[in-house]
């Protein structure tokens, strides 16, 4: 007889959260009792006010996971509203994520078999994902769980697509989406879109950080990941540094790294192949990685120290800049600027290379150093004889001499990742960090209704490696096709949310927070005026896509692309003397046309420039922000970012005035000269 379906109670009195296992960029994880069925699980609390311009993704994921019907995918158990979060009710996964299991205790990564252990699980979630239409789009170890007994779970569907949606969803593909080391070059470079076969790149690249316990290339800014991404070679096992893998693992990473998707094997393919003839059962990795592992909130918290301990330093030897990038990076780059400033600027980090790879790196950084530096760079070089590896002689030391040399290495960009970077679109945190000063109280008051250690204690044992966690009950019978399709109501995660919303919010008035939930976030940078929510109000035709906090500017409609440099406009003025008026008139004539148009566009600009709330042209602005006491670093940043946005404005409208000048001048020379040029006709 079928078991009935277990109902998960939607309301957030008949859970209790204990410590934090977890963070995204979007949602902070706790580990919880579902009171009524005396039952420990994961709820994900997304404060739905900061991920407002989302609601749709957020849904989506939601959606995703209540419909999900597969041992290795997390499906929510449900979800609903409590004030202004969103919990999402998840099985608990004891051993949390395989990012944390390397961190804490592999930090050299996993033995072969049980790399061929977790790999297997996490192919036949694709399997079931790919065969539904789905695509992941953030497969990393960090989205690997893992519970008490070696089951292991993909999760994350915060950014996954669907291969049937239309329209704007199927732009949505067209779209940087992901996580920069483990992103497929056909994702970065907008060619032609992409399909399920970027998730195959991401499980390559997967496979290198629980081999080496890092992903390639992540000492390197994001910046500067995109570049290696589509220059290099792709990253690989290298057949003399990394003797200790079967050439079968080495053959299964290169047959997934082939920079053309086309030569990507299928996931079910994939499956097939003899590398994962080394799985064992999931109870190896009981016995192998689990054993001995701390209590997850325990290592949460020693991580999350000795982050903040890291970052601290590197903010004290590289400077705010390098210690933003940083910090995105260390934090899994979820939110961050693609213009060619940053571009620039996060390039130049790299001749800072060998300090940053000591200090990127959390793992190593927090164990003696040993000219990591070069064993890493030549692991993650490309082997030599695997397909479309065959420029894998390039060295790291080339790598990093091709750095300051940004602008030729553009010549030998494909078209589109030049236009992307240059500033076709921008991709920006929309989570404006509006950090106060009273957030930290409130940050401690989000934490959980927590019992005393000791009454803790004795459950937590239990919890964490003895206890059996409850498997999800399937609850549809056939796998749904279609999954994104707008199924939930809008506004809606719970259909008990008009009606215990009040008790709710009394209830957890505590998670009724300003907390900035994405973490690093709080400290992000708004590099550019068209990078604000409110510049989206101007240009709001112009937003392709939001992710979360990205925002996806296309190239039409971005004000950036309107920028007039008169330096390089491409008109270079004769000395009129020397010319007779008739061959100079076409000519003044092309310069009147092209002030003409830069005109407008630098009015549109302005415009533009006007239109963003609070902004005064420079001067006034800038006295009236240096004027507000600073109180805090967080304050001090957006002071300084003010100030530049204000002086960028500044000079924007100078350069108009000085535009304005020359054309006038021109217009003036240009009648005179007709003038004088009819008269001698
Ligand atoms: N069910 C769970 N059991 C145990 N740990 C979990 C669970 N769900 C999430 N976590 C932990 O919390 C972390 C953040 O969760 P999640 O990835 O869902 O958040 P996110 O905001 O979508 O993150 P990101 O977008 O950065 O990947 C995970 O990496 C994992 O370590």
């Amino acid at each position: 007889m079928e078991e009935p379906i277990k109902k998960y109670p939607l309301d957030a009195k008949d859970y209790k959260l204990y410590e934090e296992i977890g963070e995204g960029v979007s949602a902070s994880v706790y580990r919880a009792l579902c009171i009524p069925f005396n039952e420990t699980v994961a709820i994900k609390v997304l404060d739905l006010e900061k991920c407002n311009n989302d609601l749709d993704g957020i849904r989506r994921e939601v959606q995703t996971m209540s419909l999900i019907n597969h041992p290795n995918l997390l499906r929510a158990y449900c979800s609903f509203t409590a004030g202004q979060n969103l919990w999402v009710v998840t099985p608990y996964m004891a051993a949390g994520s395989c990012l944390h299991i390397l961190k804490s205790s592999f930090q050299e990564g996993f033995e072969e078999p049980v790399i061929a252990t977790l790999l297997r699980e996490v192919l036949k979630a694709l399997v079931y994902l790919h065969n539904h239409g789905h695509i992941h789009r953030d497969v990393k170890a960090g989205n690997i769980l893992v519970d008490y007994n070696g089951s292991i779970k993909l999760a994350d569907f915060g950014v996954s697509a669907c291969m049937f949606d239309t329209g704007d969803r199927q732009r949505s593909r067209n779209t940087f989406v992901g996580t920069p080391c483990w992103m497929a070059p056909e994702v970065m470079q907008q060619l032609h879109g992409y399909d399920f076969k970027a998730d195959i790149w991401s499980f390559g690249i997967t496979a290198l950080e629980l081999a080496h316990g890092h992903a390639p290339f992540s000492k390197y800014p994001p910046m500067k990941v995109l570049l290696m991404t589509l220059q290099n070679a792709p990253p690989g096992l290298d057949y003399e540094r990394d003797k200790k893998f079967s050439k079968s693992f080495k053959e299964m990473v290169a047959a997934c790294l082939v920079k053309d998707p086309k030569k990507r094997p299928s996931s079910e393919k994939l499956l097939k192949h003899p590398f994962f003839k080394n799985a064992r059962s999931t109870d190896y990795l009981e016995q192998t990685i689990l054993a001995g592992l701390f209590p997850l909130g325990d290592r949460f918290r020693m991580l999350k120290a000795s982050e903040a301990e890291l970052l601290m330093q590197n903010k004290e030897l590289y400077g705010e800049k390098e210690h933003l990038s940083q910090q995105e990076y260390i934090r899994g780059i979820s939110a961050w600027n693609f213009n060619l400033e940053d571009l620039k600027n996060q390039a130049a980090l790299i001749e800072d290379h060998d300090e940053l790879s000591n200090t990127t790196d959390l793992n190593r950084s927090l164990k003696p150093q040993n000219n990591l530096n070069d064993a890493d760079l030549s692991a993650e070089r490309s082997s030599t004889d695997m397909s479309d590896h065959s420029d894998s002689a390039s060295h790291p030391e080339d790598e990093i001499n091709e750095l300051p040399d940004l602008e030729s290495s553009f010549a030998t960009f494909p078209i589109k990742p030049i236009q992307a970077l240059k500033g076709c679109f921008d991709v920006c945190e929309d989570d404006v960090g509006d950090e106060n000063p009273s957030d930290n109280d409130q940050q401690s008051a989000i934490k959980p209704s927590v019992e005393t250690e000791e009454q803790e204690a004795e459950r937590n044992d239990a919890d964490h490696f003895g206890q059996s966690s409850f498997l999800p009950k399937p609850i549809t019978d056939e796998p749904r096709r279609y999954l994104s399709g707008s199924l939930l109501p809008d506004n809606s995660f719970s259909s008990k949310k008009s009606v215990a919303d009040v008790d709710r919010d009394h209830l957890q008035s505590r998670f009724q927070t300003q907390r900035n939930h994405s973490g690093p976030l709080q400290f992000r940078q708004k590099h550019k005026v068209i990078n604000s929510s409110s510049a989206e109000d101007v240009s709001d035709g112009a937003v392709v896509q939001r992710k979360g906090r990205f925002k996806v500017f296309s190239a039409d409609h971005n004000p950036k692309a309107l920028v007039f440099n008169p330096v390089s406009s491409g008109v270079t003025s004769p000395s009129i003397a020397s010319v007779s008026a008739t061959s100079i008139v076409p000519y003044l004539q092309s310069v009147l046309q092209h002030n003409t148009m830069q005109r407008e566009e630098l009015l549109r600009l302005i415009k533009f420039a006007e239109q963003i709330p609070g902004t005064e042209y420079a001067g006034s602005g800038i006295n009236e922000i240096s004027q507000i006491p600073i109180t805090s670093p967080r304050e001090r940043e957006l002071k300084y970012q003010v100030i530049q946005l204000q002086q960028s404005i500044g000079s924007l409208v100078e350069q108009l005035r000085i535009l304005k000048t020359k054309n006038a001048q021109l217009e003036r020379s240009l009648s005179s000269l007709s003038e004088k040029n009819s008269i001698q006709e």
